[in-house]
């Protein structure tokens, strides 16, 4: 695979995927390769709220990762994401850790372990903080706890003293404390109860509100609908369906999209068809979705400015 060598200008604060692919290899001999994403694009535009939904290992984290310049040895890429200028797919370590913390913030999954364990919670934020030349008062960072309603004292904590939850919701006041232009939250509610995920969400959306691009990636549709603007649907490595929350979780055009709601409580929990597709070595040319159905598609399109829609079972009109 080949690297475009287009180079997009993008708006200040925004990140453009343009026909992102990543392939992972396996150990072994043959060396067969893990689709993780393909020709995948979007744009995460300040002030907004971006929704990443979709299945387990549909490729949601690989993506994240890919925006962070933290894809694992031996990938291989194609297309591109830009951040400004930069594309960080190609970018060197030296670019990235100039943009990770103040331009990208990555919220990641499993927060506790991204903590260090020798370090209270307060010496490792102000740490952060200095590092990014931002003022190191306690003030502000302890609003941002407030407003995760993390008791005063978790400043002075290890991360051993800390709830899974806990930890979760210093991670997400870390990276918030940064003020990136572009957060990354990887399943930032996973470990908490409904009331708490509630307020890392707010905070998230009050992110996107003070003029910052937000991605949420989320197996919780109803949160998604709740504070995001745009969905993004993936399934097997491929965008399905984009557009706004209504109509893409409220009216969705494509069938998989439909399946995910069809699984809510509200809708009686109804399983998806079939079982999921591999991303191993799959067969390009073919729609893993509807293949996974026993049904043929053609490639659709823009529906309209905003609303995407990868492709539609033969002979719909
Ligand atoms: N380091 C790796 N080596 C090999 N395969 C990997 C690696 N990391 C991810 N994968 C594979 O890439 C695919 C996408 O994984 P990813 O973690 O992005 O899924 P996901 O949508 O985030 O899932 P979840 O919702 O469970 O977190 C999966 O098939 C996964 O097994």
């Amino acid at each position: 695979m080949t690297t475009t060598t287009a180079m997009p200008t993008t708006m200040l604060g925004s990140v453009r995927l343009d026909e992102v692919s990543i392939r992972i290899g396996l150990p072994g001999s043959p060396r067969r390769w893990v689709h993780a994403a393909e020709r995948v694009s979007l744009d995460l535009v300040p002030g907004r709220v971006t929704a990443v939904v979709g299945e387990s290992g549909c490729g949601k984290s690989v993506l994240a990762l890919a925006l962070m310049g933290l894809l694992p040895a031996g990938t291989i890429t194609a297309g591109s994401i830009h951040y400004g200028d930069v594309d960080l797919l190609t970018a060197s370590e030296r670019v990235l850790q100039g943009i990770r913390g103040g331009g990208l913030g990555l919220i990641p999954q499993s927060a506790a372990t991204h903590l260090n364990p020798v370090r209270t919670v307060g010496s490792t934020m102000a740490e952060a903080l200095a590092a990014h030349g931002r003022p190191t008062g306690a003030d502000g960072v302890r609003a941002l706890l407030d407003e995760l309603a993390l008791p005063a004292g978790t400043i002075d904590r290890y991360p051993h003293e800390l709830s899974g939850g806990m930890a979760q919701r210093v991670l997400v006041a870390m990276t918030l404390a940064l003020r990136p232009a572009v957060v990354v939250a990887d399943e930032p509610t996973s470990a908490l109860d409904p009331g708490t995920a509630r307020l890392v969400l707010a905070a998230l959306r009050n992110h996107a509100d003070a003029g910052h691009a937000v991605m949420l990636i989320t197996h919780d549709l109803v949160a998604a609908r709740e504070v995001a603007d745009t969905v993004a649907v993936m399934y097997a490595g491929r965008l399905m369906e984009i557009g706004p929350v209504d109509p893409v979780l409220v009216r969705p055009r494509h069938g998989y999209s439909r399946a995910l709601l069809d699984a809510l409580p509200e809708n009686g929990m109804t399983p998806a068809p079939g079982l999921p597709s591999s991303l191993v070595d799959p067969d390009p040319s073919v729609c893993a979705w509807h293949t996974r159905v026993g049904v043929p598609c053609v490639p659709a399109g823009r529906v309209d400015d905003d609303h995407w829609l990868a492709c539609v079972p033969a002979g719909w009109s």
